[in-house]
């Protein structure tokens, strides 16, 4: 596949040597700089892992150029809706994932899981955390946010989530989020009680299991004929089926 990324910096480039072992070609390698519309028109597919402010207007850009395209930017997501409404207009491909690790992806399905089982056990708060490079742009991430929206899903208790956690009140899942030099990505949920704690907790070690869930969408994506909205778990369901 002839690879656009747009977006060059810590995720587009390991996504660019996980691509080049994968044998796929890079044709565009964006930053912030004026989009180079002639060498995105020559890409198969686009993956996106820019900034807030600049993902919609990249991933847009691919709809109107017909260009599949998948995005792991985070903290854009207040235009999710009409990214997806584009999408329909347009008959085109998107998948839009805050989290494309494998790990992550499990550990989605274990924190959907522990909440259903712990929804009737009201002697147990939820607290959740994040931590994150102090460079990261938003907070809390989109992973964290994930989570949130799962957890609320299975517990009545819950009907919004809440960063900073120090401002929740009882209905509002609080959201912890702290910057550390270097850390790629840790995401904790605690059940907490009088008598003891249950804890869940995920730990990326490198970037490595982003980039390569980003270019397995990718190609799941350019391969796929149907036009549409699509999730990683349809990806990830093609791996299980
Ligand atoms: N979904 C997932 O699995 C993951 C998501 N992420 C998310 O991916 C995003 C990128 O993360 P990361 O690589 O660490 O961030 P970096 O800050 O390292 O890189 C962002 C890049 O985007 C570039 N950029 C700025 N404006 C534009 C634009 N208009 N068009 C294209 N590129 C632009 C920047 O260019 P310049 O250097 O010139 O400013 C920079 O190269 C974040 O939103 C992060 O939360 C991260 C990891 C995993
Ligand atoms: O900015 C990052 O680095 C990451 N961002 C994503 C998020 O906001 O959830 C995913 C991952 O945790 C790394």
């Amino acid at each position: 596949m002839r690879i656009a990324l747009l977006g060059y910096g810590k995720m587009g480039k390991t996504i660019e040597q996980i691509a080049l072992q994968r044998k796929h070609t890079i044709v565009l390698k964006q930053s912030a700089t004026p989009m180079d519309i002639t060498k995105l028109q020559n890409a198969d597919v686009a993956i996106d892992f820019s900034i807030p402010k600049a993902a919609f207007n990249n991933i847009s850009t691919c709809l109107d150029l017909n260009i599949p395209v998948i995005s792991g930017t985070t903290g854009w997501l207040d235009q999710y809706h009409e990214i997806c409404e584009l999408t329909k207009t347009k008959k085109g491909r998107f998948i839009y994932a805050s989290n494309f690790s494998l790990g992550v992806n499990l550990f989605f399905e274990l924190n959907s899981k522990l909440a259903q089982l712990m929804a009737n056990f009201k002697e147990y708060s939820v607290d959740l955390e994040e931590i994150h490079h102090t460079e990261k742009l938003d907070a809390p991430s989109g992973t964290a946010i994930t989570l949130a929206e799962a957890i609320m899903d299975e517990n009545e208790r819950y009907i919004s989530w809440k960063y900073p956690a120090n401002e929740a009140n009882k209905n509002q899942l609080p959201i912890e989020a702290k910057r550390i030099e270097d850390v790629k990505g840790t995401h904790q949920i605690a059940y907490k009680s009088n008598i003891d704690t249950i804890e869940i907790k995920h730990t990326a070690h490198t970037r490595d299991g982003f980039a390569l869930g980003a270019v397995i969408a990718a190609e799941w994506l350019y391969n796929k004929s149907n036009p549409g909205v699509y999730l990683m778990k349809d990806v990830l369901k093609t791996f299980t089926a």
